[in-house]
């Protein structure tokens, strides 16, 4: 017997009726977000022929990061920026590759209200061997005057200043997940109409999880207090259902988007070397923690919430422990990072 035919519900379609809930809202929010998808599409045609185009390997060049960017990591980041810069309603955008914000002057974008964030290529050391990839975006309204370019103020606002934020999941299959302050939604493509679709309404994060992850090849750096909570992980106990399972993918895209629906903690904590451990708190750790908080989870970088940090410079780094509310906790309760965000 056939299935009854799914209605299909667009990322377009799906915007335009959240608009609607806001009498003065006037959708540039919503024309940005599809235009971010636009770009994740045009990503993801590359990645998904990646070996039959000269698109995998090393591009050469290292970026702010001191990390050796990746041809895709620049297809990715020229991409976006492309994009953006002939969107009407971007102001300017930050990115992980990039050393420096970038303010489009045109008239337009002058007059928008947003600036964009992103991590172009998420996982880079996962490119080369075909597993799970992605991209991260976030959006803030401006506190520089319109009518003039952007500024560095714009971009280095708290998490919780967020109007969305994002990711792009290259996998088995490709879904964008998004939220605002409504909640949390995620989106597959339908590759035969070339359309994000409605497939996750209204993502929770579950409370409780039992997957841990993060590499655990560190350990031996990780203070002692993360040590007794992986402990705690490993150990035998029936009733609590321990040992929990270790899942580590290397992307923390894949990691969180199946924190988010497995529930569960990924956690990349600071060490004796990195104090603020690897993760950026601008392009990485705030998105993140917006969608994992509005999905009912938490996010939390040892000694408080990621996103009331106050970001001091483009590209600094912050530990991390997010996902399910009664695990993260449980972790928090074993750890006293002594980062210095
Ligand atoms: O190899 P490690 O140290 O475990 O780090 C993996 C982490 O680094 C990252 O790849 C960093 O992101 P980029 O690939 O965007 O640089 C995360 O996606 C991932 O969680
Ligand atoms: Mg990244
Ligand atoms: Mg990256």
């Amino acid at each position: 017997m056939e299935s009854k035919k799914r209605k299909l519900i667009t990322l377009d379609e799906f915007t335009i009726q959240e608009t609607r809930q806001f009498p003065n809202a006037t959708g540039e929010l919503s024309s940005l977000l599809r235009d971010i998808a636009l770009a994740c599409k045009i990503i993801n045609k590359q990645v998904n022929k990646a070996g039959l185009v000269d698109i995998l390997g090393k591009h050469g060049a290292t970026n702010v990061q001191g990390e050796e960017q990746m041809k895709l990591d620049i297809f990715a980041n020229d991409t976006l920026i492309n994009v953006l810069q002939n969107s009407a309603e971007c102001a300017g955008i930050a990115s992980e590759e990039n050393d420096e914000f970038l303010a489009f002057d045109d008239p337009y974008s002058v007059q928008s209200k947003y600036v964009v964030l992103f991590d172009p290529l998420d996982g880079s050391s996962n490119i080369d061997v075909n597993a799970s990839i992605g991209t991260i975006f976030s959006i803030y309204r401006r506190v520089s005057p319109l009518g003039s370019p952007c500024t560095e103020a714009d971009f280095l606002q708290e998490g919780s200043r967020l109007m969305a934020a994002g990711y792009v999941i290259y996998g088995s299959s490709t879904m964008l997940v998004y939220a605002t302050k409504l909640g949390v939604n995620g989106f597959t493509l339908e590759g035969s109409i070339g359309e994000f679709c409605l497939s996750h309404p209204n993502l929770q994060c579950p409370e409780k999880g039992k997957i841990y992850s993060l590499n655990q090849g560190n350990s031996n750096k990780y203070e002692q207090g993360v040590r007794n909570f992986l402990e705690y992980c490993m150990e035998e106990n029936k009733e609590e259902g321990r040992p929990y399972s270790h899942r580590y993918i290397g992307s923390m895209v894949a990691d969180l988007h199946r924190t988010l629906i497995k529930g569960g903690i990924f956690m990349y904590p600071g060490d004796k070397k990195n104090v603020n451990g690897k993760l950026r708190l601008q392009y990485e750790c705030n998105p993140m923690a917006f969608i994992v908080e509005a999905a009912g989870g938490i996010a939390d970088f040892g000694n408080g919430r990621i996103l009331d940090i106050m970001p001091k410079e483009l590209h600094q780094r912050t530990p991390i422990f997010i996902g399910s509310k009664q695990l993260v906790s449980k972790a928090l309760s074993f750890v006293t990072e002594k980062a210095s965000v």
